[in-house]
């Protein structure tokens, strides 16, 4: 029937019963070499962990047995080299090899015997590491479960086949891998790079790991090493870090949590904040990775650490842990740990922390503007510029009490000198994050009396002119109100600190805005020309031109004007005007521009 499958009667050339999945190794271990393991040499890390998982399974059947793992390298002249690894762990059946090392995925350490957590595998792949750096995989094992167990040999191939067949051999109970080097692969077997790993790897486990005569774990770890409140312990603390982690760091701090020991270390430098947190982890004190992340509150972004864990468990890929419960509290504790010693460095070595935040601000910075806890911790050692110089928040505090802050940098420029002169100290707030901290800080610890200072503040604060004095400078005023009526700015005559300073343009947000507009409408052209033309200008009330008359030349100007050399005190008044828009950092506008023009063309005819 046209548009029905026809059901023929030919035999199909595939099996129609139910089938079991076949997997192509060579395409698995191709997948976990790109996709899963960081480099070939994790095998060294798979073999040591399997014998000391087997010792581990021999313990509970004879409590007390002493473990021992030995590794051998055998390098011939004339062919590639060859590891061998031997435990006297639990070794294995006929049935268990089967079962276990032959079926990819199956591991003896889940279910009930996982309760235990004596062991540091899982996942039923580990062994699969061994093919990245050889094409078989030879397992001579004898079963500590049966004293007459037979030595069997197991001969795995990439190519997904194995053998397995009875040996003679000298081993009493226990496991012995034998690899050799695969073609381009010599270099991961050879005796150095070996012992190299074995350190890395197994260098810190408490059972006694040999190659040849080397006894490969012989340091003690540095969690173990005495309290870091002891300047000695504090001393081997950093010998440590400088010597594994190749880092000089700022301070060590020993970390406690549910089953997990360790160090964090203060990072010397201002790590990027999109950097990973490169942390050395082990499980049982077997290395799992050198560059585990998300370990520690994003917070604690300053410190590396070192940790070993009990019961976290380890992903796939060994370079962290699983993300669960377990982690999450972990990361609470050892969180906490970092605070309390951060709070004790404030009480014992002030000085110690001090150096910490000065390195780290930036970045404690940007995480404090949402973590109030983050905020709270550092504030009294954040670093701020004042018109009084650079000090930290808290001697701020100690000092002056209450603090005023300006938001914008340019703002501060203009204030801080006059401020400094009074002997007053203004935060500069224009910082990144550091106004939004200083409002946060006001909410948190109203106690701290921390406002926003408006730059018209500083004006205001200035003492009145006698009435003399005033009658003095009034020719002035009249005239400088004249030459800046058409820039809408008003004008005012101080006499404040420093004397050097001719006078100083004070303007709010608002007239700020409008100047932006003004210079923006100037260059925009097209549609938006007309809604920027509708907009209003800049007005004379938002813009004040104080003249200081404790300056000499600003004195000698009011004299000028008394005796109506108008054109000279104008041209000077336009000049002191451009000047104080330029120590403002405020942005000129086009009139401004051609008043400057105007004024140096002036001088230069004049001198002509
Ligand atoms: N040296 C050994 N002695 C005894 N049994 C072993 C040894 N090496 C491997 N096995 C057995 O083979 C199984 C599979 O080992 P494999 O290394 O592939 O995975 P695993 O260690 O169970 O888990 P993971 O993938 O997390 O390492 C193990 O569970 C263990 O039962």
């Amino acid at each position: 029937m046209p548009g029905h499958p026809r059901i023929g009667r030919v035999r199909p050339s595939y099996p129609t019963t139910p089938g079991t999945f076949q997997v192509d190794l060579r395409g698995l271990v191709d997948l976990l070499s790109r996709h899963l393991y960081r480099s070939p040499d994790v095998y060294v890390r798979e073999l040591l962990q399997n014998a000391v998982d087997a010792i581990a399974a021999r313990r509970r059947l004879e409590p007390g047995v002493a473990g021992a793992v030995e590794i051998e390298v055998v390098e011939p002249a004339d062919g590639p080299p060859t590891v061998v690894v031997t435990d006297n762990g639990i070794g294995l059946t006929g049935t268990e090899l089967v079962e276990l090392l032959a079926t990819i995925g199956r591991s003896s350490k889940r279910g009930e015997l996982a309760q235990h957590r004596d062991f540091i595998g899982q996942f039923g792949i580990g062994l699969l590491a061994c093919f990245l750096v050889a094409d078989e995989i030879t397992v001579v094992t004898r079963s500590a479960r049966d004293p007459d167990a037979q030595a069997l040999c197991w001969q795995g191939r990439a190519d997904g086949t194995y053998d397995i067949t009875p040996v003679d051999s000298d081993l009493t109970a226990g496991t012995r891998v034998h690899l050799r080097a695969r073609t381009g692969f010599e270099h991961h077997l050879t005796r150095d790079h070996v012992l190299a790993l074995a350190r890395r790897y197994g260098g810190l486990l408490t059972l006694p790991i040999r190659l040849g005569s080397v006894q490969v774990n012989n340091e003690p770890p540095p969690w173990d090493f005495p309290a870091l409140t002891m300047e000695h312990g504090r001393e081997s603390a950093l010998a440590y870090a400088s010597r594994v982690l190749d880092l000089d760091p700022l301070d060590a701090i020993p970390l406690h949590a549910d089953g997990v020991r360790g160090l964090a270390f203060v990072l010397p430098y201002e790590p990027s904040p999109a950097a990973r947190q490169d942390h050395r982890v082990y499980l049982r004190r077997m290395l799992l990775s050198e560059s585990a992340d998300r370990l520690l509150p994003d917070w604690a972004f300053f410190v590396r650490c070192v940790i070993d864990a009990d019961d976290l468990s380890p992903n796939a890929a060994r370079d962290g842990f699983i993300e669960d419960e377990r982690l999450a509290r972990v990361r609470e504790q050892l969180g906490r740990g970092i605070r309390d010693h951060l709070k004790d460095l404030a009480r014992l070595w002030p000085a110690r922390l001090a150096g910490i935040v000065a390195t780290h601000d930036a970045g404690i910075s940007a995480l404090a503007v949402h973590d109030d806890e983050c905020l709270l911790l550092f504030a009294d050692w954040l670093p701020v510029d004042t018109s009084l110089g650079r000090m930290t928040l808290g001697e701020h505090a100690r000092r002056f009490g209450e603090l005023r802050f300006v938001r914008r940098f340019d703002d501060f420029r203009q204030v801080a000198p006059i401020a400094a002169a009074q002997g007053r100290c203004v935060v500069n707030g224009g910082h990144v994050n550091l106004s939004t901290l200083l409002e946060r800080l006001a909410v948190l610890r109203p106690e701290r009396r921390i406002s926003e200072l408006d730059p018209t503040e500083i004006v205001d604060s200035f003492a009145d002119l006698t009435a003399e004095e005033r009658s003095e400078v009034a020719d002035l005023v009249r005239l400088a109100e004249t030459a800046l009526r058409s820039h809408d700015v008003g004008v005012q005559v101080r006499a404040f600190a420093p004397s050097q300073m001719h006078a100083t343009l004070v303007t709010n947000e608002d007239s700020r805005f409008r100047r932006q507009l003004d210079r923006t409408r100037s260059v925009v052209d097209g549609p938006w020309s007309g809604v920027l033309a509708a907009l209003p200008t800049a007005s004379a009330a938002n813009s004040q031109l104080c003249l200081n008359v404790a300056n000499a030349a600003v004195r000698e100007l009011a004299r000028q004007a008394r005796q109506g050399s108008i054109m000279r005190v104008r041209r000077a008044i336009e000049l002191l005007y451009v000047q104080a828009l330029l120590l403002g950092h405020h942005p000129l506008r086009d009139r401004e521009l051609g008043l400057l023009d105007d004024v140096v063309l002036g001088f230069v005819e004049d001198r002509g």
